[in-house]
């Protein structure tokens, strides 16, 4: 997995890899403005392009000025520079790189206020004014340059960071940023770059090597990580020879009622399509004919037989939630799941919502157990948030005292483990945002732990898979039961590569 940093964590990786690669701040420097402009001319190949570079007097400033030398000597002669000088302070290596500039034939210019930017010929703006040295919101003239910049409707690639973007802790709609098509951001994608709120100011982010020391990254300790492929191939198990259905484990899917039967169908199918050797379906009776004609692989219990039908035994895992409604035999049936079966169950869906309702069942939830709630459902249980922020924080504690593996879902999927960690799940696309794949996920899941997986490794790799498979063909939407067809291609892709 790769460890985001904090913007701390960032300066202290920049201070180590120039002592231990024996090079100069400015040196570094160079480097990264080297790393953007390769990324920015492969984005943009466009040599008569008109671009304007705006430069604060920090460090991203400095980026800001030596990538407009870089980029003039790539052929970009359409370009100039504009400094805002807003206050006094100027870090070192600014400062060397206008000494740069100002020799060289690229037109500088010097804004002491914001009103004195009146029109802009680029078509693209670098945004070099502000980056991971933000301390505070933007005020003053620094922000009224930004709404000036916004209201210019150019294309803008931003240095690192968009100006006045947090990159770690809670972030307000309302706060100024300077609205970015790009990010082209170094070494390590920023935290708050996963969550919503980032939607309403970044469009698209590149993340590139800027040369620092990534031995030293590596060994540096954070709580959140970002889910890479090499952790789905090192999990996932080939089926050997001279197996047979026993060896994958047999799921039970406690799902639907009879108005929601769909849930249970979705549920148990991609559990099935996920490899469980045996799948069994917890259902209504009106829900028989439509599982044995849908699913025939499947087979049946009757959830209002469950007394007399049930062994716990029989099962390596159990999923409850999709469709099942807030009736009372629901609850009765979700309270004996969670008291009865001692192993960790996936609960999602209705049965989250229930435990919203009856804060009482929280303490019967067994250990390890799997939760898997969207946001709603996570505010229902946990109480409102009013910051995804906020809600990482929450995520992060209750899967500790819990115990539990909790999975937020979103475009990018968040994992709190037990030991107190936050997995963004890179896959998945805005195609999914349709009705039943949260059912899917539930079954992919169970599933997994049915074959052996422990219930974290089974909720990495059912986040990854059910993204993965969304994102195949770049389809505008995928239904639900498209996607459970495409799950056994995915997987076999996931573990051969
Ligand atoms: N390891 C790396 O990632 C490298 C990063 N580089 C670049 O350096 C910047 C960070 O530079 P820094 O000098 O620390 O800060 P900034 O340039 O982002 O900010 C400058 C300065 O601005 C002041 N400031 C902060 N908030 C406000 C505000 N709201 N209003 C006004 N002024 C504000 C504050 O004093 C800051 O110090 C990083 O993003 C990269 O672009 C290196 O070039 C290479 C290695
Ligand atoms: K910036």
């Amino acid at each position: 997995m790769e460890n985001i940093l904090s913007a701390a964590q960032m300066r202290d990786t920049d201070a180590h890899t120039c002592t231990t690669f024996n090079l100069s701040s400015l040196q570094l420097m160079e480097q990264a403005s080297q790393s953007f402009v390769k990324a920015f001319s492969r984005t943009y190949p466009e040599r008569y392009l008109k671009i304007a570079v705006y430069c604060g007097t920090g460090n991203n400033g400095g980026d800001g000025l030596a990538i407009a030398r870089l980029l003039y000597q790539e052929g970009y002669n359409h370009l100039d520079v504009k400094i805002a000088r807003f206050s006094d302070k100027s870090s070192d290596d600014f400062d060397a790189n206008l000494v740069d500039i100002e020799s060289s034939h690229i037109p500088v210019a010097e804004l002491k206020h914001a009103a004195e930017l009146d029109v802009e010929e680029a078509e693209l703006i670098i945004d070099a004014l502000i980056g991971s040295g933000l301390n505070k919101p933007l005020e003053g003239e620094l922000r009224m340059l930004v709404e000036k910049i916004n209201k210019l409707d150019k294309v803008v690639v931003a240095v690192d960071i968009p100006t006045g973007f947090k990159s770690e802790g809670a972030m307000k709609l309302s706060d100024t940023v300077l609205v970015a098509d790009l990010v082209i951001s170094f070494q390590r994608a920023k935290v708050n770059f996963f969550l919503p709120e980032s939607a309403g100011f970044i469009r698209e982010i590149k993340v590139v090597d800027i040369g620092l020391n990534e031995h030293y990254i590596q060994s540096l300790q954070t709580p959140y990580y970002l889910i890479t492929q090499k952790d789905i191939t090192s999990r996932l198990k080939r089926r050997a020879k001279f197996t047979h259905k026993g060896t994958y484990g047999h799921a039970l899917i406690i799902a639907g009622a009879p108005k929601t039967m769909g849930a249970a169908l979705l549920s148990a199918e991609a559990c099935m399509c996920t490899g469980a050797g045996l799948t069994t379906a917890c259902v209504p009776e009106e829900g028989l004919t439509a599982l044995n004609t849908r699913v025939p692989e499947v087979m049946a219990i009757l959830n209002e037989n469950v007394n007399e039908d049930l062994t716990w035994k029989t099962y390596q895992a159990v999923g409850i939630g999709p469709g099942i409604g807030s009736s009372p035999e629901s609850l009765a049936l979700l309270t004996k799941t969670l008291k009865e079966y001692n192993k960790p169950v996936v609960i999602d869906a209705d049965a989250l919502n229930l435990i919203g309702q009856h804060h009482e069942l929280m303490q019967i939830i067994p250990e390890g157990s799997v939760l898997t709630p969207h946001v709603k459902e996570f505010d229902r249980l946990f109480g409102e948030h009013v910051s995804w922020w906020d809600r990482v924080v929450t995520g992060i504690d209750r899967a500790k005292t819990m115990g539990c593996t909790i999975l937020l879902k979103n475009q990018y999927t968040m994992i709190f483990t037990r030991d107190g960690k936050c997995l963004f799940n890179p896959t998945g696309s805005p195609a999914m945002a349709s009705g039943g794949m949260g059912d899917v996920l539930t079954g992919i899941i169970t599933s997994f732990i049915a074959q052996g997986y422990s219930p974290e490794d089974a909720v990495i790799l059912g986040a990854y898979i059910h993204g993965a498979a969304g994102e195949e063909g770049n389809d505008y939407v995928v239904p639900a039961s498209s996607l459970i067809k495409r799950l056994p291609a995915t997987i076999a892709t996931n573990y051969s590569t």
